[in-house]
């Protein structure tokens, strides 16, 4: 189990991490979310030890990351892709790692075959592509068979077939009980991977909740509609006892209503429907309002505070939205 104590970072004047409390749940995949420079790489560094903490703490069973015996039995990580000797071979690579932890030889064969490498095991790592190199990150990760994994932004850069491959390897990973720590400053990619999440911005935590929690919060539906006949339909709704509200493109929303009733209700007053539609806020954007104020990079002119600041901007039609369960893949 990972626990962090009012963890703390700081580079001079920033605050990279500000008193971080919150424990990692085993048997599930955690999304470690934030926009960027939130504070995620700095606090999985520190778990890991390669950042000493200006103050609090951070454990794993109980013991910071350097009083662990054969830390790799404990906790793998994968935290830069390329963090691999270029002139080294995958296999040499991986011996080397499993050597100093007294992981037997065979698991080297194994962890390659898991990660698909076997056939390149002997070629050096130079020539590897960034899916090659992550998978070999990845093979790192397992080599002691750890309770603990962290990904740091897995699936940057990767190609959809790399990126589903991650996902559902992390996936697995949990259902067999690991806990599954994984950074992202995507809301779009947790909600098909991750069980729960840990939000945070400017290194402050702002949410640790489940992701059904999560969804339930932030999902809000909403029918549109658009007619040539506003005032008719706008009297029938008002006589069902539902209210509608102006877009600024002359459509009309009504909240949490339902397709087919409006559909019929406009139909027995007979008027014209040119749009009848359901929408959806996509977790990205109720994400992005939640760490609006904690964007350290807007792009060009608050863009990023704008686009996120408004539950109106953020209805979208269904299918552009993200989905809604997440876990249907
Ligand atoms: N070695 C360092 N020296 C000085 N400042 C640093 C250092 N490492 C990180 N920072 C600063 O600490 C803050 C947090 O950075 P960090 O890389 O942990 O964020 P992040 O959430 O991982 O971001 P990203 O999603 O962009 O990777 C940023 O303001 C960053 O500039």
């Amino acid at each position: 189990m990972i626990e962090l104590h009012e963890l703390t970072k700081r580079y001079g004047d920033t605050l990279a991490v500000d008193g971080l409390n919150f424990q990692v749940p085993q048997g599930v995949v955690t999304g470690f979310l934030g926009p960027n420079g939130a504070g995620k790489s700095t606090t999985m560094r520190m778990i890991l030890d390669l950042d000493r903490p200006t103050s609090g703490k951070v454990t794993i069973d109980g013991k910071r990351y350097g009083q662990l015996n054969e830390p790799l039995k404990y906790i793998g990580a994968l935290l830069e892709a390329k963090a691999v000797h270029p002139g080294r071979t995958a296999y040499d690579h991986l011996l080397w790692l499993a050597q100093s932890n007294r992981i037997p030889r065979k698991r080297v064969d194994e962890v390659l075959a898991l990660v698909g490498l076997s056939s390149v095991a002997r070629k050096r790592s130079r020539g590897f592509s960034l899916g090659m190199g992550q998978r070999l990150g990845i093979a790192s990760a397992l080599l002691g068979d750890p309770e603990i994994l962290m990904f740091d932004e897995p699936v940057n850069g990767l190609d959809p077939e790399g990126i589903l491959w991650i996902r559902n390897l992390m996936k697995g990973l949990a259902t067999e009980g690991r806990t599954v720590f994984v950074s992202s400053h995507l809301m779009s990619e947790m909600a098909l991977t991750a069980d729960h999440l840990v939000v945070i911005g400017r290194g402050k935590l702002l949410a640790n909740l489940s992701m059904a929690d999560f969804i339930k919060q932030n999902s809000r539906s909403a029918v549109r509609v658009r007619t040539p006949h506003v005032e008719q339909l706008l009297t029938a709704l008002h006589g069902a006892g539902l209210n509608a509200e102006a877009g600024p493109d002359g459509s009309y929303e009504i909240e949490d209503g339902d397709l087919a009733h409006i559909g019929e209700l406009a139909a027995s007053h007979g008027v014209t429907l040119h749009e009848l539609s359901p929408q959806q806020a996509s977790l990205e954007e109720a994400f992005m309002q939640m760490t609006a104020d904690s964007v350290e990079y807007h792009a060009g002119d608050g863009e990023g505070r704008d686009a996120a600041g408004a539950w109106g901007a953020a209805w979208q039609p269904r299918d552009a939205a993200a989905p809604a369960t997440g876990k249907e893949n």
